[in-house]
């Protein structure tokens, strides 16, 4: 299965690195000419996961064209781009194996959906679970939800990516897997808030608890299986998220917390904090569905400056008692 990677940020550029581990041939899509540069001239992504010296079977290209041969294209795109990306890829059999972690604003869609709009006839998986990119790369020992209805592609998938320490577990729920991927990041928005106005680790355990019951009554409601929101995908993703300033999003929450401004966070930054574009749009796909988010909307009023933190912590903590 010849393999093709759409998107050189640091999570593109380390699964390029899993892909290549075996010793095939790997071809990895940049947008920026000096990562395909740095990639191909010194086997180091210097921009988006520099220190990590890469397999010199991957080689970057800027071209899109240069995918068409490949028989699976892992997509790893940020959501918001995801769209724009899809329309330029080559028309092909290739299946596609989602890798983003995000809703679409506007369209308040899940990224296997956005794709399965561009690309009706393109065989959809997805890939999700606890995975900070630099371990990954590093050959830490990570699991991950891989996500396909359709059995016999998602066991070639699995197949093709696992090694010894990345171990994929099969799905079949992919709105499960998804869910759990894009409700995760604004949580840890949330869980970095806590850290960062000092509320103290009782607070941030609270957080990831009443955050996973938003997480669990949303993907319900899009019809994922419970087991795979408490699974890798799900709270996996959930309790490493809100665990470490590692995560981008927990590190713009902690931010937030010491009372920066949501805009001065995000100018300039190179990277992409996945969860300050998924809040809003998810909290108005939960108030369609009648979802209760609470977590989610204070998170979304901080980032619109319309609260403050004090504000926001005294929204959740005043809301009605009620039984768990
Ligand atoms: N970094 C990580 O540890 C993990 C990231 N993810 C997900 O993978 C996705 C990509 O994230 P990263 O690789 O971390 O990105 P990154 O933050 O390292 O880099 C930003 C990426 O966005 C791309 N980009 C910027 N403007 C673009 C445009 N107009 N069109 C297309 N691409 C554009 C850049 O080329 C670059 O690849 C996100 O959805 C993220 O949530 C998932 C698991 C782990
Ligand atoms: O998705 C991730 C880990 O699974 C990466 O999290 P951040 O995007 O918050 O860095």
């Amino acid at each position: 299965m010849k393999i093709g990677v759409v998107g050189a940020g640091a999570w593109g550029t380390a699964l390029a690195q899993v892909a290549a581990a075996k010793g095939d041939a790997v071809t990895l899509w940049a947008l920026e000419p000096e990562v395909v540069a740095s990639i191909n001239d010194a086997h180091e992504n210097s921009l988006y996961l520099p220190g990590v010296t890469l397999s010199p079977t991957i080689r970057a290209v800027d071209d899109l064209a240069a995918l068409a041969d490949c028989d699976a294209l892992l997509v790893v795109v940020p959501a918001q781009h995801l769209r724009a990306v899809l329309r330029r890829l080559p028309r092909g059999e290739a299946a596609l194996l989602l890798c983003a972690k995000g809703i679409e604003a506007g369209s308040g869609l899940l990224v296997s959906q956005v794709a399965q709009q561009e690309r009706p006839d393109a065989p959809i998986a997805v890939l999700s679970g606890p995975t900070f990119a630099h371990e990954v790369a590093a050959g830490l020992p990570t699991a991950v939800t891989l996500a396909c209805a359709d059995a016999e592609l998602g066991q070639r998938l699995v197949e093709r990516i696992a090694l010894p320490a990345f171990r994929p577990y099969l799905s079949d729920d992919v709105i499960g897997a998804e869910v759990g991927g894009a409700v995760k990041n604004v949580l840890a928005i949330a869980c970095g808030v806590a850290e960062g106005a000092g509320m103290g680790l009782n607070a941030r355990a609270s957080l990831i608890s009443r955050g996973f019951a938003e997480m669990t009554r949303f993907g319900r409601a899009l019809g994922a299986r419970a087991e795979t929101l408490s699974g890798l995908s799900g709270l996996g993703d959930l309790v490493l998220t809100c665990s470490s300033t590692n995560s981008r999003n927990f590190s713009l929450g902690k931010g937030l917390g010491e009372g920066a401004r949501a805009a001065d966070l995000l100018a300039n930054r190179r990277t992409v904090a996945e969860g300050a574009f998924t809040a809003p749009v998810l909290r108005d796909v939960a108030r369609r569905l009648e979802v209760e988010m609470p977590i989610v909307e204070g998170v979304c009023a901080l980032l619109e400056g319309t609260v403050d933190v004090a504000d926001m912590t005294g929204m959740l903590l005043a809301r009605p008692l009620r039984s768990e």
